[in-house]
């Protein structure tokens, strides 16, 4: 707003993804809603220009202001491609059924047969950019990267920015160094063309992002491949990608108890329209507000609540049943803060191991300034967790006092996703005590469920709480609970891993698919909620399996089965 100093205009549309969204909701008032999905029509490549579509659209015949289906579908026909074309499949030329060396430590027959069908669901899911894409790009929201991709799958039909980590550490098991390289290459070419990574690789995803895991991909395929060059390359659009996240709308100053002013991350999109991918469900959503600033306040928290990755969650919301209470942009998230302190230690490594020992530096400061506020903002000493802080404050003060009483004490899984970056970003050091303080308060919390780590204990039918549970969001507490330097830590962490591959695998052999999340109240179920259909395929999903196994291996005499 004008009275802010913040820059926070937005994105400006483009006349494809306009046209597109009226063609969504027209489609709406033909097909009625249910299995309706709101992102095909967004994704439809054109098959003429956009003049000649628009034209033929407006002919079409109106019953009572409705298009009849028939003539819908033949419209459609004439002068579309179908959803998903505009991505061909494509080889991935480092694929072999069984790679060299694939998971020494996994002996158990059935487990092993079922991990090399995840690894081949790789070639399932790769793709690359179709060749009219980048004659006609006018004709398509899909964005012309330039090297091959892994897909989540099913609706998700482009590259995803989060998704790509965990896709990237199962490929990098599957030993496919080159597809997890193109991956990056596809993320920097975006941050080269728009400043920052986008949440996929449509135009309608510009103007946002989604947790910032960049720089942990590229080390992971450092740590696999020793290529400094690809590090060297990728650098430059690492620290241009940070810069975006700690600067501008991005940015929140809170001034501690003691007077030490923090400055911390937020999400924040650039867009206060519904989001084309799920426009007539966020104009639904917004009908209760009467005024146009308070609809284009709420999708601004809408859009927002994307960027971060948990959409939608009671997490963002102040009614954890009330959609229409999303405060995102009020909210300055753990995980998020956790990520860039990563980000800054891995700037600061690159930095070093490239000679570059000024930029090394500024970057280790950055990182130790980012601990002390991690330390001071997030953590409660109670509770033994970290939590959320809400800005209650006005906007656009420049520096927010922080109160106790503003830090969020309800249960997410992201309360522990410090665990991360264990003994850096919690500043707890080599302190036992509180690791096994961590531990109690993890195991109490109600988040360990029979089938893994539970998102949230609110049960609101959103897809990012209570009763499911996502990879990522397992993988990133395994990996710093068998990171923590405590045994009792390493061995819940192989717990909560066995429990995770258990349900994976039940479901897959019950569903003969790879699902985006599982409910994790009983073994083998699988996730639901949310605003669209239940997906699978799964990209990180598979990539999370993978990397587990590996980790933790799986002994022979080891049931794969659930325990009833
Ligand atoms: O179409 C609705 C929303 O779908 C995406 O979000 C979900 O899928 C992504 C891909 O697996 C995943 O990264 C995200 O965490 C999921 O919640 C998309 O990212 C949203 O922007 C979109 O509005």
């Amino acid at each position: 707003s004008s009275s802010c100093t913040v820059d926070d205009r937005t994105y400006s549309t483009t006349p494809l993804v306009s046209f597109l969204q009226r063609l969504q909701s027209e489609a709406l008032k033909t097909l009625g809603p249910s299995s309706f999905d709101p992102k095909f029509y967004v994704d439809l490549p054109l098959k003429k220009d956009l003049s000649l579509t628009e034209a033929a659209f407006w002919k079409l015949p109106r019953v009572k202001g409705i298009i009849p289906e028939n003539y819908l579908h033949r419209f459609l026909e004439a002068y579309f491609d179908d959803a998903g074309d505009d991505m061909v499949y494509t080889e991935p030329e480092d694929f072999v059924p069984e790679p060299v060396e694939f998971l020494p430590k996994v002996f158990n027959p059935k487990v092993r047969v079922w991990a090399l069908e995840v690894h081949s669901l790789w070639k399932n899911l790769s793709r690359r950019v179709s060749d009219n894409v980048k004659k006609y790009p006018e004709r398509h929201t899909l964005l012309p990267l330039p090297e091959p991709v892994i897909i989540p799958g099913s609706r998700f039909k482009e590259v995803y920015y989060w998704d790509s980590y965990w896709i990237i550490r199962g490929l990098l098991v599957s030993k496919m160094y080159d597809t997890a390289k193109a991956i990056v290459n596809n993320l920097v070419w975006l941050v080269d063309a728009y400043g920052h990574v986008l949440n996929g690789a449509r135009v309608y995803y510009a103007n946002r992002s989604q947790p910032p895991l960049l720089s942990s991909m590229v080390m992971e395929i450092y740590k696999r491949t020793g290529d400094l060059e690809f590090v060297r390359k990728s650098l430059p659009s690492l620290m241009k990608e940070y810069t975006f996240w700690i600067s501008g709308i991005h940015k929140v100053m809170i001034r501690d108890l003691h007077g030490h002013k923090h400055s911390l991350s937020r999400y924040y999109a650039r867009w206060n329209k519904p989001r084309p991918e799920s426009a007539t469900i966020d104009v639904e959503s917004a009908s209760k507000f009467l005024n146009d600033s308070d609809k284009e306040a709420f999708y601004r928290e809408v859009a927002s609540t994307a960027e971060t990755g948990w959409d939608f969650s009671s997490r963002w919301m102040s009614n954890s049943f009330d959609l229409s209470t999303l405060s995102t942009t009020s909210i300055v998230p753990v995980d998020l803060n956790t990520y860039l302190y990563k980000v800054e230690l891995d700037i600061a490594f690159f930095a070093q191991q490239l000679g570059d020992i000024k930029t090394h530096e500024k970057f280790f400061k950055a990182s130790k300034a980012r601990q002390f506020a991690i330390r001071s903002i997030f953590w409660n000493a109670e509770m033994n967790q970290w939590l959320d802080y809400w800005i209650r404050s006005k906007d656009c003060e420049d520096v927010h006092q922080f109160e106790a009483r503003n830090q969020n004490d309800r249960i997410f899984a992201s309360n522990f996703i410090p665990m991360w970056n264990w003994k850096h970003a919690s500043g707890l050091g080599e302190n036992n005590i509180m690791v096994e303080r961590i531990l109690e308060s993890f195991q109490k919390s109600g988040l360990l469920q029979p089938a893994g780590i539970v998102t949230s204990l609110s049960n609101n039918g959103q897809q990012w709480d209570f009763p499911n549970g996502w990879s990522p969001l397992q993988h990133l507490i395994i990996e710093g609970l068998s990171n923590s330097g405590s045994k009792a830590g390493w061995e819940l962490a192989q717990d909560i891993a066995v429990r995770w591959i258990r349900t994976n695998y039940a479901a897959y052999n019950t569903t003969g698919a790879m699902h985006e999340k599982y409910d994790v109240k009983g073994c083998g179920k699988v996730g639901g909620g949310g605003e669209y259909k239940p997906q699978t395929g799964f990209g990180w999903s598979n990539g999370v399996v993978l990397a587990l196994l590996e980790e933790f291996g799986w002994p022979f005499d080891r049931d794969i089965e659930c325990r009833s």
